[in-house]
């Protein structure tokens, strides 16, 4: 699903009304009236209950005003608190606050500390509260008499239905910079804004609805082809076209429809040759896990053939440790990780491979930073670097621009940090650009891995995922992931497309395993457990 940036939503406001004529009144009517169903859907009747709405002076004001038009219409007792001078209010809000006065129906003044108290004890009295205080106009900090009343209503206890987007949060950023509504559900329109599926949103913004509110599909996928176009990718297995129109230099949310898309039909006549071979080098002394546990979840990710080279000292513990896997070993050094006298066999292996996983468990010698860049370079097939195959390469990063076929990058922020000279701080506080500015810098798939993954191509189209878990910060993880990217591509899918849904998978991997054993006590084996299962509902 298309993520927006408050500007993105404004452009796409104004052209529905524009280029389509679609009065912008009708969109705050639609988009009333969708908040008005999530409520209704919140109770088994309206009639005994009390909503409160409190509207702030913009047009997200204004859908509060549509919306209870429709509760009162509906039974429900409506009292509306303005948090603004009436005389401030204009445009399509200010018609809705005229009809709602023709209706005979009060509003009360949310302004001063006393409006406050009173305000206070309608709280006490209602059954919801719906936030229309602030929506994509809102930017910076809540201030003044809004901080009293945003904290009022998160102590009432009440369940709250945010307009659009909670107040007090950004629209781009995602970020709370003061008080922000707790809402229990946010109904968004037309498409997510960026920031409501960030994770520093996850607890403001509550369980988020995109409500349809009529802008047409050519103007919220973006794309510049003609409408024919859209219809068709609409009727493609009921998607509608935001789901199925990729465009890229866009933003987008990880969704199961998304992967669904991408998924690698199966015919059903194939055999394990049609589902790819995935060579993975990893490992060394002490550091078998990694080795295997990439091997393994590329195995389990559907991939047809799995081969594992590890150096001489650790093959006969992978071995023990892997059935499914095929494992060789490679010449070592003195410490025992892979000697330069390796290259050659691994350059065999890779070509009779569809993707070569490399790096976890490598160590970060010298020689192993000599050689994995020996093997970049001559390299014909995907490759996913991940772990020490990537700090090696630290300074070095541009020999990623030289390698020919495609590259996934999968680093934590701690080593994005080592990659990019700067501190994990640094990368944490703008994810997203430097992600996109990496990628396309890089000329990479860069997956910056973290609370919300972030997933970015070179063409600057951006994949944000929200599923997962902290529990899944556990070692060990980005071995599975890396496994299952690798996997993926393996069968058929584009690198790109590859990772998104591997980050994707593996994270509702981590969901489930979290829901049987907390988030404490995970381990990097519980989601390999898990992947047959979220694979299977994929399927
Ligand atoms: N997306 C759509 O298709 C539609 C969106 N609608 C709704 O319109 C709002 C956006 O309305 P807008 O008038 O631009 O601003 P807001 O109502 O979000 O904000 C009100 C007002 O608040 C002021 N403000 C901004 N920052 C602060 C601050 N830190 N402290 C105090 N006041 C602040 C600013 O001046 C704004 O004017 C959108 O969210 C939807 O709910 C349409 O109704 C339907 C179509
Ligand atoms: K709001």
């Amino acid at each position: 699903m298309r993520l927006v940036t408050a500007q993105e939503m404004g452009a796409m406001d104004q052209k529905a009304s524009k280029e389509y004529g679609i009065p912008s009144v009708v969109l705050m009517e639609n988009a009333g009236l969708k908040v008005a169903d999530l409520v209704s859907a919140l109770f088994d009747n309206l009639t005994r209950r009390t909503i409160i709405i409190v509207a702030g002076k913009g047009n997200n004001g204004g859908d509060g005003f549509v919306v209870a038009r429709h509760l009162l219409n509906r039974g429900a007792e409506v009292q509306v608190f303005l948090a603004a001078e009436p005389e401030k209010i204009k445009g399509d809000a200010l018609i809705n606050l005229n009809i709602w006065r023709k209706m005979g129906q009060k509003v009360l003044p949310l302004l001063k500390s006393n409006d406050t108290n009173l305000f206070r004890l309608s709280l006490m009295k209602a059954d919801l509260v719906v936030d229309a205080l602030y929506g994509t106009g809102f930017t910076g900090t809540v201030r003044d008499q809004m901080v009293s009343v945003i904290e009022a209503i998160n102590a009432s206890g009440k369940p709250v239905v945010a307009i659009d987007i909670p107040s007090g949060l950004e629209a781009d950023t995602g970020k709370a910079n003061g008080p922000c509504i707790i809402a229990n559900h946010t109904v968004t329109f037309a498409l997510p804004k960026l920031g409501l599926v960030l994770p520093t949103a996850t607890k403001y913004v509550g369980e988020l609805h995109v409500a349809d509110i009529s802008i047409p599909a050519a103007v919220t996928t973006g794309s510049t082809e003609d409408k024919k176009k859209i219809t068709n990718s609409s009727k493609k297995e009921g998607y509608t076209a935001a789901e199925s129109e990729i465009t890229s230099g866009f933003r987008y949310l990880i969704t199961d429809r998304l992967v669904r898309d991408w998924w690698p039909r199966r015919t059903g006549d194939e055999h394990k040759g049609n589902f790819g071979r995935v060579l993975v080098i990893a490992g060394s002394r002490g550091m078998s896990g990694a080795a295997v546990m990439t091997a393994q979840a590329a195995a389990r990710s559907g991939a047809g053939l799995v081969t594992l080279g590890v150096p001489a000292g650790i093959h006969d513990i992978a071995e023990t440790k892997l059935t499914e896997v095929m494992t060789f070993p490679l010449p070592q050094n003195e410490r025992g990780a892979l000697s330069s006298a390796a290259l050659d066999e691994i350059m065999d292996r890779a070509s009779n491979s569809d993707v070569l996983a490399l790096g976890p468990g490598l160590g970060t010698g010298d020689e192993t930073a000599e050689l994995v860049k020996e093997i970049l370079l001559k390299l014909k097939i995907p490759c996913v670097l991940d772990a020490d195959g990537l700090n090696v390469l630290a300074g070095k990063t541009d020999i990623f621009k030289a390698v020919q076929p495609e590259l996934v990058l999968t680093p934590h922020p701690g080593e994005m940090a080592r990659l990019t000279g700067r501190n994990t701080d640094q990368i944490q506080n703008d994810r997203l650009g430097i992600a996109a500015a990496k990628a396309a810098q890089w000329g990479a798939v860069v997956v910056l891995k973290g609370a919300g993954t972030v997933v970015a191509s070179p063409d600057n189209t951006l994949f944000i995922n929200n599923t997962g878990n902290p529990g899944m910060a556990a070692g060990g993880s980005g071995d599975v992931l890396t496994g299952i990217i690798s996997g993926f591509i393996a069968q058929g899918m584009s690198a790109l497309h590859a990772a998104a849904a591997g980050v994707y998978l593996h994270g509702q991997a981590g969901d489930i395993a979290a829901r049987d054993k907390g988030l404490a006590g995970l381990l990097a084996g519980d989601l390999l457990e898990q992947l047959p299962t979220v694979l299977k509902i994929m399927e």
